[in-house]
């Protein structure tokens, strides 16, 4: 993927640009708070499309509170305001002609703890599907197959899709909820956390699943976990108390960070 790398000269801000066909979310001078308190400073950068972009940044930083952006999750707190714009496939987010549950359906979203509904599993993946369109049960059928293949689940679970989603390990919920958000083919998958209350080994399934669903869509990944962003992320954004700091290719980040508090945070000399 073609990207160039400045530094904005009048704000010292890194910009990483891609071509227009390739990019997928623009985020311009898009700054938020929370009654008055910023937690999100002109934030302006680009999300490569079919791509995994890692937010990194101590805790505080406002990598959850991006995140919940993209997808307009503040909606409903009256104390937040925003300014500056977020615009998805070339459209503004906060336009009026948007309509937010199909920006919802189009960017979806997975947290850090599993949260699979007290249903089976079928009826966990089946549950937006059943909200966006009337399927025959055969279609109905293929696309819950699909997504919990995508999902790397549906040989785990093939014989007790009917059994309570509650009864999978932590690891399988996460993906199963995974696969619940797939199933409305979602063009963007906001990822907070997805692995960090999970063990080693489903850990890994989460990053490898990551990994092989870029050829489906773009994601978007917030992680504390160093090594994870090594591992499954193309581009690294590193934010500080709501800025943007450093963006770039991951292994330039990296290997090569421009800023030295960049690489006291990637090199744990900053908490
Ligand atoms: N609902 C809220 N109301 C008021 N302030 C909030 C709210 N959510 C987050 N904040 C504040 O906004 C700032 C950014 O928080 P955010 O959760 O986005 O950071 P983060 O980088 O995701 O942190 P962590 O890594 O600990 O999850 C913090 O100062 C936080 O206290």
């Amino acid at each position: 993927m073609l990207a160039s790398r400045h530094v904005d000269q009048a704000t010292q801000a890194p910009v990483t640009h891609f071509p227009a066909d390739q990019c997928c979310l623009e985020i311009d001078q898009f700054s938020l708070a929370y009654a008055g308190k910023p937690a999100l400073q002109r934030l302006t950068l680009q999300v490569p499309r079919h791509r995994v972009t890692a937010f990194i940044g101590p805790s505080g930083c406002g990598k959850s509170t991006f995140l919940r952006a993209i997808n307009r999750l503040h909606d409903l707190n009256e104390s937040v305001s925003h300014s500056g714009e977020i615009s998805l496939e070339g459209h503004n987010i906060h336009a009026p002609e948007m309509n937010v549950t199909e920006l919802r359906r189009r960017v979806g979203m997975v947290f850090q703890t599993p949260n699979p509904f007290p249903m089976s599993i079928y009826e966990n993946v089946a549950f937006g599907l059943r909200l966006q369109k009337r399927l025959a049960k055969r279609q109905r059928d293929d696309i819950i197959e699909w997504a919990l293949t995508s999902a790397a689940l549906w040989d785990e679970v093939k014989d007790r899709l009917h059994r309570s989603a509650w009864q999978l390990s932590g690891g399988q919920q996460q993906r199963l909820v995974i696969a619940r958000t797939l199933a409305v083919q979602p063009d963007v998958l906001l990822l907070d956390e997805p692995a960090s209350a999970l063990d080693p080994i489903s850990t890994l399934k989460i990053e490898e699943l990551i990994r092989n669903l870029k050829s489906q869509l773009t994601l978007v990944l917030v992680t504390h976990n160093m090594q994870q962003a090594a591992r499954v992320s193309d581009y690294t954004a590193f934010l500080q108390q709501g800025e943007l700091v450093e963006y770039g290719p991951t292994d330039h980040v990296f290997t090569n960070p421009r800023l030295q508090r960049t690489e006291n945070y990637i090199t744990g000399r900053m908490a």
